[in-house]
């Protein structure tokens, strides 16, 4: 018998044994009303057991008819009761993730075929069949197989470092369909209307990134405060310059402008808020949370967020509404009501290949809060929450939405539709220019946006010929007309000088943040570019390692900054902190003679690889010793990845002078370089909230050891 057959055979047959058998346990932190209902006890240690029950829950889908056949509803219902498979998504641009992608088969796949725990066969991982290219898996243990099971513990730790690298999303599987179906391209102007915690929107900006450089932009919104900050924190690992996240009420998104006419999005997410009872098999409290007003309660809101959402998007746009309920009044019911509203709308028939799943409801019945069914007509119940005539849904074709149940590939119950805008009619005089040739950056040093709400710090766009910004371009070897980078860069403080960060964005995005500056509360956006410490020597900036993938392309063999070494070079980089010169100069007389002929400051060393793309990383070249500046979570994934040398948090970070994890002792310039590109307070603190640049500068700063 194998652990699934096993659990099967425990699997009730009927309602009371149900009771007493899927139960699981939840911290307490749930003051619902399901207490009357008298599934929910709580034990002395403040947990609460949760049957994994509903009746009405249950009846409400039964009369739905949602999945018709007998066999098939209890599968359902099964699969909704159990636990969710572990699912992630490999990131990145393409030859990275297909690097990962392999490390992850062969060094843990491979290990993970024709086990056991506890005498019985353990599920192997398998490639998400709707997801492109094999870069997303499921794994399908229990959690006590992943933490027992030694191999099953190391795939862990390697999801663990990989995540923390941005290299791996951990993700719901049927969360990757909505993304895939909006198919954003690298020119698309995207809107993700209810983006918090942002698993979506990172799809949406890896899209973006198909290609280099992008001339589209994403705008993440969320309403609430605090879920925005949380998705700048997620979607940061991705160092998207081409990024805005704001905090609207999405009923209400601004009109927002570019280059003097009013936005009109390409691509538009709306992921509403909802009852969320396709999460079930995750958020076990749902079980005793859910009731019959949820999906009526919340269908106006899904309504008029998805009708901003059509009123914000191009002729000819697509625009995919989703919600994690399986409710027709969380979904079908909405999409009906906006499909009778604006006849400028259609749903697109779109099948991902791959994936299971069953079509939308051409009717339901409408339920009020007491059980009873309630006819059109019925006081307090508008008409637009009806399913349509049959002849409305010759037009509208409902059944061409996507519904997935948790039973057709073991997953969460999603909902998903797309819907097309018509194109412009071709009477329509004159044609509107997509986008207007981007402006130059201001000659002078001018305040663009001072989106000064809820203390977030102004954007203040740097002309490209500021002095510090000149010191840049030619102390790296930038090309002045490269205004992509050149005419993007900016502060975030009241004065507009560069003091201690200067960030980078794109020109569009500059142009968005400008035109919108007294419309938007602009949550975040832009990347670190570079980051000064020391006012002493030629070039006081260091670019930062989350700004090497945009700027890439000039750090070419023939720029004297870049240095090219060996693998053997690049591990002592990675285990030492700060080696002198003369402990290199013996085994690496050329790589020393090139660096000391430089001007102190920031380089690359480039290590060139067989079948991968060639590693990048920054470098600072200090009077007595190189340190490789790498934030401690990137070493041990580039130890992982490169090296399969292992690491956990716990491990000394890197051998210094005086030992391993010892306090770094030495001159100030030393303990400076060695810590340069570890500044902690700062990073973090950032990483919650944008804090103003004053308040970064604030910090103790390394360097001031
Ligand atoms: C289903 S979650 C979105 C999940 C997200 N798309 C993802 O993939 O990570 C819904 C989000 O909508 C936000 N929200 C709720 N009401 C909203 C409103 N009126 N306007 C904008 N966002 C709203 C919630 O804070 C929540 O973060």
């Amino acid at each position: 018998m194998n652990l699934d057959q096993r659990q099967n055979a425990m699997r009730p047959s009927s309602f009371q044994f149900l009771r007493n058998t899927h139960v699981t346990m939840a911290k307490k932190n749930f003051r619902g009303r399901a207490g009357k209902r008298g599934n929910r006890d709580e034990n002395k240690d403040g947990w609460t057991e949760i049957t994994r029950e509903n009746a009405k829950w249950e009846s409400y889908y039964r009369s739905q008819n949602i999945i018709p056949d007998e066999a098939e509803f209890q599968d359902f219902k099964k699969h909704c009761q159990e636990t969710l498979p572990l699912t992630f998504r490999i990131t990145g641009s393409k030859d990275h993730a297909e690097e990962i992608k392999q490390i992850f088969k062969e060094r843990h796949l491979n290990h993970l075929q024709g086990l056991t725990f506890l005498g019985e066969p353990v599920k192997q991982p398998k490639p998400i069949a709707f997801y492109p290219n094999e870069l997303a898996w499921q794994i399908d243990v229990s959690k006590s197989v992943m933490r027992k099971d030694e191999n099953f513990a190391k795939t862990q730790r390697f999801l663990v470092i990989e995540t923390e690298a941005g290299n791996i999303s951990r993700q719901e599987a049927v969360s990757m369909i909505p993304p895939l179906l909006l198919d954003v391209k690298p020119e698309h102007k995207v809107l993700d209307m209810c983006a918090a915690p942002g698993s979506k929107t990172a799809q949406l900006i890896e899209s973006l990134h198909s290609e280099p450089n992008p001339t589209g932009f994403v705008v993440a919104n969320d309403s609430d405060y605090k879920r925005a900050h949380m998705l700048v924190h997620q979607i940061k690992r991705l160092n998207s310059p081409n990024m805005i996240v704001v905090n609207h009420d999405a009923q209400f998104f601004p009109k927002v402008k570019l280059h003097d006419e009013f936005v009109k999005f390409d691509r538009i997410l709306c992921d509403v808020p909802c009852s969320g009872d396709g999460t079930i098999r995750k958020n076990a409290q749902i079980w005793n949370k859910w009731s019959l007003g949820d999906g009526l309660g919340l269908n106006p809101l899904q309504f008029k967020i998805l009708q901003r959402g059509i009123d914000l998007l191009e002729d000819g746009g697509r625009l995919v509404y989703s919600t994690c309920s399986m409710n027709p009044m969380e979904n079908e019911s909405v999409i009906a009501h906006a499909l009778r509203k604006n006849k400028n709308m259609k749903i697109v028939k779109v099948q991902l290949p791959g994936l299971v799943s069953s079509p939308g409801l051409t009717t339901w019945t409408v339920v009020g809060k007491d059980g009873e069914t309630k006819a059109k007509g019925t006081e307090g119940f508008a008409d637009e929450l009806y399913p349509p005539t049959e002849e409305e849904n010759k037009e509208f074709g409902l059944e061409n939405c996507i519904r997935v149940y948790p039973h057709q590939q073991n997953t969460g119950g999603f909902f998903i539709t797309l819907l097309e805008k018509a194109p412009k009619e071709k009477t329509e005089e004159p044609a509107k220019k997509k986008f207007k040739p981007t402006t130059p950056a201001p000659e002078k040093k001018e305040k663009l946006a001072s989106a000064t709400k809820d203390n977030v710090e102004p954007f203040n766009f740097l002309p490209s010929t500021h002095p510090d910004l000149e010191k840049c371009w030619n102390f790296y070897g930038f090309d002045k007309s490269d205004t992509q980078i050149t005419e993007a860069c900016f502060v975030r403080n009241a004065t507009g000088d560069p003091s201690r960060i200067i960030y980078l964005s794109t020109p569009i995005v500059r142009d968005f943040l400008s035109a919108n500056e007294e419309k938007l509360k602009i949550v975040h956006s832009g990347i670190r570019f570079f980051v000064t410490q020391r006012t002493d020597l030629d070039c006081p900036w260091r670019i930062q390692a989350e700004a090497l993938d945009i700027v890439r392309h000039i750090l070419t063999d023939s720029n004297p900054r870049v240095l090219n070494i060996g693998l053997p070079l690049f591990e002592t980089f990675l285990k030492e902190a700060f080696p002198k010169y003369h402990e290199l100069e013996e085994r690496y007389p050329d790589f020393i003679a090139k660096a000391k002929a430089l001007p102190h400051g920031c380089g690359f060393i480039k290590i060139p690889r067989e079948g991968h793309e060639d590693l990048m990383y920054p470098i600072w070249i200090g009077t007595s010793c190189i340190n490789l500046m790498l934030a401690k979570k990137e070493t041990f994934e580039a130890l992982y990845r490169v090296f399969n040398i292992e690491t956990n948090g716990s491990d000394a970070y890197k051998q210094t002078p005086n030992g391993p994890g010892k306090k770094i002792q030495g001159t100030n310039e030393e303990v400076a370089e060695a810590t340069s590109e570890e500044t902690p307070a700062v990073v973090a603190s950032e990483d919650a909230t944008p804090v103003p640049e004053e308040a970064a500068a604030a910090a103790p700063a390394p360097t001031e050891a």
